[in-house]
């Protein structure tokens, strides 16, 4: 069923999208029909997401509904055309996008072969997050005499996460780029996350987004991992914990009670503007 959130783009047609923000993390989202997701979207993505030439944003987004499954199909593609393995804010975008007007709704999506549930209710949209395990070691990096050690956390994509004193002047991108690049890492690279804990159920978070290849205003599998790490040292509870970002309105993130190392990301979802691709 259409709903007056949804309009499917048939390839001889004009394609509708809509430009969303989860917390700030854009997207351009087109609906499409399932076996369009098999094209070639990449250079689409880079296209359609550079900020001069193009609409701008983070990543390109991608849904198709399966009717009898009543499975939502999402691929996510980051600004430079690179699949994005796991996308949070992206998820939540598109569970948004998907669910009924003025209803609470529970939907079933499906990312990199991977399914995910996601709750929506009113402008907010939470959606699940799995932690992975991961071959990688800490890595430390000293720059301007500083050290910081960064640990890996796979939230379905491949995080680093770095604990801070002090967020604000820290060179997220100029470290945030040298994590990501380093040879150790090559050639899948990484996000990196720079953690704060202000509380126990307080964590502030900036992240440097691969693919996008700069800081990016919210990132819900960072604010995942960021949990996961501050967790690891004792730093925050087992409970919901708020994620604050550069967008000012923060995430949620909470371990799900019935599913072991699974864990709920939520927060706020826009829509921008909807509009006809040219
Ligand atoms: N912003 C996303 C993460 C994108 C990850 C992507 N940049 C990559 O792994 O290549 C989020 O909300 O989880």
């Amino acid at each position: 069923m259409q709903n007056s959130r949804q309009a499917t783009a048939s390839p001889q047609d004009a394609v509708p999208f809509r430009k969303l923000h989860g917390a700030g993390n854009d997207f351009i989202l087109i609906d499409v029909q399932p076996t369009d997701l098999e094209r070639d979207w990449a250079t689409k993505a880079r296209l359609l997401c550079e900020r001069r030439l193009g609409i701008g944003a983070d990543g390109l987004v991608l849904t198709a509904r399966t009717l009898r499954d009543r499975i939502l199909l999402v691929a996510c593609f980051n600004a430079d055309g690179s699949i994005a393995t796991m996308c949070g804010n992206a998820l939540r975008c598109a569970a948004f996008a998907a669910a009924p007007d003025d209803s609470s709704a529970a939907l079933r999506l499906v990312m990199a072969g991977v399914e995910h549930q996601a709750i929506v209710t009113g402008g907010h949209a939470e959606v699940t997050a799995e932690l992975g395990t991961t071959p990688q070691e800490p890595l430390t990096l000293g720059r301007s005499g500083r050290h910081l050690t960064f640990e890996p956390a796979h939230t379905g994509t491949e995080h680093f996460v770095a604990l801070v004193e002090e967020l604000d002047d820290l060179d997220v991108e100029g470290i945030g780029r040298a994590v990501r690049d380093h040879p150790r890492l090559a050639p899948l690279g990484t996000n990196v996350d720079f953690v704060q804990a202000v509380a126990r159920d307080e964590l502030r978070v900036r992240t440097y987004e691969r693919g996008v290849e700069a800081e990016t205003l919210s990132c819900g599998s960072g604010a995942v991992a960021s949990f996961v790490v501050a967790r690891r040292h004792g730093l925050v509870d087992d409970r919901p914990v708020a994620v604050h970002n550069q967008s000012g309105s923060p995430l949620t993130v909470r371990p799900h009670a019935q599913r072991p190392e699974t864990f709920w990301v939520g927060g706020p979802v826009t829509v921008v503007y909807e509009g006809v691709l040219a």
